[in-house]
């Protein structure tokens, strides 16, 4: 499998198939555990003064074992040999931390498979999506490191006897904390850009979903001096801790919009710099003039069903024009055939489970929101029937049509496998109610005609938007959100540049 930087995260689309069409079902291969479960800091592991807590197979029940639980006192001690470590890492000639990133980016390319198995059978999403995450990973790990030189100021003429310039330095310790609809993918590749920038690194990865984090330390463990890079699992008391800390001066969250109010407060008592990226109720707009096809194959992969829409860019409201709502609506419910709900760890499952029991109540009761809103149930809507999924947190993709914007399926964040179709005639009208939600992340827009385009990208108040696509990020181009979606841009030089601060040297000979 290969990555272009175009498909950044990209579902497979809904024109392809996982396997090849009347081809026996590939069997579902067993993930190979991590042997620790402990707290990777200092280069070393160490056992948790919070204890243990299980951590489960979403889509069996199973239990895949205890995981560490960092409690505070387990923050204190991870952030301080990160702190200890800062000082030599900082000073690191770049051209060498970039070789060290490297060789991150080659152990998860060779090592791809494993961690995506873990990761299916943790998180719940299918292991041939996984694996387009780990290369992913790898993939960002080498943009950075090819950026290091980048890292750079200016000289301000200041005439004879006098040199003026501006170097970047990075900040200390940066906590990272992240969501659990990509583990592995965000674990590493949400690291990479801080190291880069010569700070060291406390990353926690999901609570749900923590074994690919354990294992990518095993893989990488010596290639970095013990301190840089440190990964400690937990709920919410260390994420807390991690947020409040007075040596972690810079804390970046992939979270929920309620977790990213928490930590701006956090940081706000000690004027940390954040940087959030948050969640989304992203519009899809087809215009009467767009190629329904391609309209209705972006409406069905900009969901992100294949990870049952788990993603903060879903474009999960569907406004479509009214004069071809019908033919859209029927092509987005045969093209949606794609995603049957399977066994994640089977090679050909082309949608996943929900992550948590918790997540699977959130969801099923916002289906029921919509049936008692007077949305009409299109598809899906349900459980599904395979006794072997009996014992999983699995939804069927769901397409609701009949949808109002003042609905809370049409304003609330659902994130799950939950389509809402809005009919539109007044374009002006219809842009406004885009907007007419707190979040900003993405948006897509389906048009032939390029005013069309212009006008309504122009006018969605979102921090990325597709025309004529919908899914796919691309590396090297700030992604990040307006309003309640988020603060800050990443995969980016942006997000490279904004672990540094700017000091201004004023040299007079
Ligand atoms: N914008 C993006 O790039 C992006 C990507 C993926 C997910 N998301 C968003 O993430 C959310 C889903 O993920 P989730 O359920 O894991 O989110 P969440 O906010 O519940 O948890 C995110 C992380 O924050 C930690 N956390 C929880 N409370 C905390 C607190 N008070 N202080 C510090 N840390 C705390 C959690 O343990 C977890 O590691 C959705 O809203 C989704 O849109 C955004």
């Amino acid at each position: 499998m290969s990555l272009s930087p175009d498909t950044l995260t990209a579902p497979t689309p809904a024109t392809s198939a996982a396997a090849a069409p009347g081809a026996p079902p590939v069997p579902a291969t067993a993930p190979r555990l991590p042997a620790h479960r402990d707290l990777y800091y200092g280069g070393a592991w160490h056992a948790p003064q919070g204890g243990y807590v299980d951590t489960f197979n979403p889509a069996t029940g199973e239990s895949l074992g205890p995981c560490a639980d960092a409690n505070p006192d387990d923050v204190n001690a991870t952030v301080a040999s990160a702190k200890v470590a800062f000082d030599s890492w900082s000073r690191t000639k770049p051209a060498d931390r970039a070789v060290m990133m490297r060789k991150v980016a080659t152990v998860l390319r060779d090592n791809a498979l494993d961690l995506a198995l873990l990761d299916a059978a943790n998180c719940g999403s299918p292991v041939h999506e996984m694996v387009r995450d780990v290369r992913n990973a790898a993939a960002q790990f080498d943009f950075f490191a090819g950026l290091v030189t980048e890292i750079k100021g200016d000289t301000i003429p200041m005439g004879d006897g006098v040199i003026n310039m501006s170097v970047r330095d990075p900040y200390g310790v940066v906590g990272r904390i992240v969501a659990y609809n990509h583990p592995l993918m965000f674990t590493a590749a949400k690291s990479a850009a801080p190291l880069a920038a010569g700070n060291t690194v406390v990353m926690k990865p999901p609570v749900q979903a923590p074994l690919s984090a354990y294992r990518l330390m095993e893989l990488v463990d010596g290639i970095f001096p013990p301190g840089v890079w440190n990964v400690i699992s937990g709920g919410t008391p260390c994420g807390v801790a991690l947020s409040e800390h007075p040596d972690v001066p810079f804390v970046s969250l992939i979270g929920s919009v309620a977790t990213g109010r928490a930590v701006a407060r956090a940081g706000a008592e000690r004027l940390k710099r954040i940087t959030l990226e948050l969640g989304g109720k992203n519009a899809c707009v087809v215009y009467p003039d767009a190629d329904l096809d391609r309209a209705s194959t972006g409406a069905v992969n900009g969901m992100n069903f294949t990870w049952s829409g788990q993603s903060c860019g879903s474009t999960s409201r569907l406004f479509v024009h009214a004069s071809v709502h019908d033919e859209v609506v029927a092509r987005v419910l045969e093209k949606i055939r794609h995603y049957r709900p399977g066994i994640p760890t089977d090679m050909d499952t082309t949608m996943g489970a929900i992550v948590s029991r918790a997540q699977h109540e959130k969801v099923m009761r916002y289906i029921e929101i919509g049936k008692d809103e007077g949305a009409t149930l299109a598809c899906g809507g349900k459980v599904p029937d395979d006794p072997a999924l009996s014992k999983g947190w699995f939804i069927e993709p769901t397409v609701f049509t009949g949808v109002t914007a003042d609905m809370r399926i049409a304003r609330e964040e659902i994130f799950g496998p939950v389509l809402s179709v809005i009919s539109w005639t007044d374009e002006d009208e219809m842009l406004t109610q885009v907007n007419a939600v707190e979040y900003g992340l993405t948006g897509a827009i389906f048009t032939r005609d390029l005013a069309n385009a212009h006008r309504a990208a122009g006018r969605i108040q979102s921090g990325f938007i597709w025309v004529n696509n919908a899914g796919p990020h691309f590396l090297g181009t700030g992604y990040g959100g307006y309003k309640q979606s988020g603060i800050g841009r990443d995969e980016s030089i942006e997000e490279l540049l904004s672990y540094t601060q700017s000091k201004n040297i004023n040299i007079t000979l």
